[in-house]
């Protein structure tokens, strides 16, 4: 049995509370918030053993682990007390999305021993205890910065807490961490708020754009919805990281206007244009679909095919006569599979490894991703 203490119950510090709760219910949950509702709630449902009416509670210092899953500047002043209070053996950790600044605090505070960075990569454009959720660390890589003088066994424990959640702990140094996050969280929340706010601008008085605005639009904004508080303390905490990367990504799209108007003019760099979005449906398509939180997981698999006419009706029958649906078949072509393979998505796991079975039995070549 251990004892997990929580500083902030939110959408984050909630669903790591939520999915102990599910996989350790044994454990003795101890939380701190600021707003009182998300703890009475939390505990009433059995989420959490107590509450604690103080951020500086010494009931922390009967804790295993304390993750500090508030917003960051809070995360950062709880430490010290935390240093004081703490028994042997426990292990600090936090949640937050910059990982440099808390460990910089950390070394100030000589607690390299006693710290373990955390960042699930998982999370939503809403806040909130109420919408978190177990299942948002499901198959989540959960980044683990661990301070430099932690003992082995602490980190080998904690990686354990981690996996046992669902999630998949990979350990990064702070440095490494906010370079790469840069690039593939914090950049793209900039780009979603840009383009939102400039269809913002240009739309006229009958908000054509916003009412016809499909697909598209919606898949790359969503989380433009996301917390303004959360999202400029991440600006301010990773600014040089994110500088350099937004200047790479405005140099890029300087290239691409430029090859668009050559185009236009005289056809030049047309197939730079092509090139462009040929590299970029390659690179997202060979990024691996794992059911990630909430949003449910694609099961697909794809096939070697004969390059004639009735190749994937005949599939398509003998899944049909084993009672197989299938929510999505085709074609597809990319680097990894240069000469194309037939792609095949399914409704439901089950169906997808009777499928496999069966395609198999009949000699297909089958790739499982
Ligand atoms: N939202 C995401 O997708 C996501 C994903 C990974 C990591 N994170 C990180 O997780 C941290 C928390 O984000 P969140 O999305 O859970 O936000 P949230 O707003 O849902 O939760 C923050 C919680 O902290 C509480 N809080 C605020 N001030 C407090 C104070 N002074 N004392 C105690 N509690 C206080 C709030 O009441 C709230 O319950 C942030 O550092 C963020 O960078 C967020
Ligand atoms: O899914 C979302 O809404 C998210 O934005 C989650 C997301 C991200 O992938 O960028 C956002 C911030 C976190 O630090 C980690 C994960």
């Amino acid at each position: 049995m251990k004892t997990i203490g929580f500083i902030g119950l939110g959408l984050i510090g909630g669903s790591i509370a939520k999915a102990i709760r599910k996989y350790h219910p044994d454990y003795h949950i101890l939380a701190y918030n600021r707003s009182k509702e998300a703890l009475a709630s939390a505990l009433s449902s059995g989420i959490i053993d107590g509450v604690c009416e103080e951020m500086k509670d010494p009931r922390f210092g009967t804790c295993d682990y304390v993750f500090l899953c508030a917003p960051v500047e809070i995360n950062l002043e709880c430490l010290a007390y935390l240093k004081e209070i703490r028994q042997d053996g426990c292990i600090i950790t936090d949640v937050g999305s910059v990982k440099g600044i808390i460990h910089q605090k950390v070394e100030e505070l000589g607690m390299t021993d006693c710290f373990i960075g955390g960042h699930p990569m998982a999370g939503s454009e809403k806040t909130g205890f109420d919408h978190s959720n177990e299942r948002i660390l499901e198959n989540a890589y959960y980044i683990l910065t661990p301070g430099g003088e932690v003992g082995l066994e602490y980190i080998g424990d904690f990686t354990e807490l981690i996996r046992s959640l669902g999630a998949i702990p990979m350990v990064l140094t702070a440095e490494e961490h906010d370079f790469i996050t840069a690039g593939v969280s914090h950049l793209p929340h900039i780009i979603a708020s840009a383009l939102v706010n400039l269809v913002k601008t240009l739309d006229n008085d009958a908000e054509y754009m916003k009412t016809i605005a499909a697909g598209g639009f919606r898949d790359i904004t969503r989380i433009a919805s996301s917390s303004p508080v959360m999202w400029q303390q991440i600006c301010l905490e990773n600014h040089e990281n994110i500088s350099n990367v937004l200047d790479d990504y405005i140099r890029m799209l300087i290239q691409i206007r430029c090859s668009i108007d050559n185009c236009a003019s005289d056809g030049r760099e047309a197939d730079a244009i092509y090139q462009m979005f040929a590299s970029s449906r390659d690179y997202r398509d060979s990024i691996d679909v794992v059911d990630n939180g909430p949003i449910r997981k694609a099961y697909v698999l794809y096939l070697d095919i004969a390059d004639e006419a009735g190749g994937i009706a005949t599939i398509a029958t003998i899944l049909a006569m084993d009672k197989i649906s299938i929510k999505n078949i085709g074609i597809i072509h990319n680097r990894e599979f240069e000469q194309g393979v037939l792609k095949i998505e399914f409704y439901e796991e089950d169906a997808m490894e009777r499928a496999i079975a069966l395609l198999k039995k009949r000699n297909y070549i089958v790739y499982e991703r």
